[in-house]
């Protein structure tokens, strides 16, 4: 099981490069075995087994890997199974409309909890290829599109609590748009 890297380490703070494609076994072997990690830290039993604290999302900086990776296993709030292992995901469009999680975000590379509402687009387009190496385009929204932004954040050394705005603070900077 690779090990999570936490908050206070460089690789989480900087910008991950863009994968090869098509992508090397070494880059596959990685994306898949993220993907595994977020089904076992899922699975009550595992999770046990290996001290997992369970997640819905994850990127390849999260363990120490400065790739543009990412992968995602959610049951959406209408109870669908969205599972997506992707190379160099990009925001190409999203909506003015904007939402949060009511409970705030936590990350596996942050063990503390941190309050606040992390404001996040409504909804998104993104392009990406998949592990079976096929390019595609898919428009995300509720939950998915949230674990989507905070991932692909996570590419670019942003972090979930870089983004949440306290009350009463007018003269904190803006944060610039991860829609690059
Ligand atoms: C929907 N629950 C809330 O909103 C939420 C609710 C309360 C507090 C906070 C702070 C919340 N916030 C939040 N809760 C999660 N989990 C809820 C529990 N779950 C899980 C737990 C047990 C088994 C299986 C699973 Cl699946 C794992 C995931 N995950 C994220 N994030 C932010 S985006 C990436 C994603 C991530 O994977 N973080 C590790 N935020
Ligand atoms: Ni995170």
């Amino acid at each position: 099981m690779k090990d999570v890297i936490k908050e206070g380490h460089p690789t989480l703070r900087s910008v991950a490069k863009e994968v090869e494609i098509p992508a090397s076994k070494e880059d596959k072997e990685t994306l898949r075995k993220m993907m595994e990690f977020l089904h076992n830290s899922q699975n009550p039993e595992t999770a046990e087994k290996y001290g997992l604290r369970p997640g819905i999302g994850l990127a390849a900086p999260q363990i120490n890997v400065n790739k543009r990776m990412i992968a995602v296993l959610v049951n959406d709030e209408n109870g669908n199974l969205h599972e997506y292992a992707l190379y160099n995901p990009k925001i190409v469009s999203h909506s003015v409309e904007l939402t949060q999680l009511e409970n705030g975000e936590g990350c596996l590379s942050v063990d503390r909890d941190v309050p606040g509402l992390v404001p996040r687009y409504a909804r998104i387009t993104v392009q990406a290829t998949t592990i079976d190496e096929e390019r595609i385009s898919i428009r995300l929204k509720g939950l998915t599109a949230i674990v989507f932004q905070h991932e692909i954040d996570h590419l670019n050394g942003i972090m979930f609590y870089d983004r949440i705005v306290e009350h009463n603070d007018p003269f904190k900077k803006s944060i610039p748009s991860a829609f690059k």
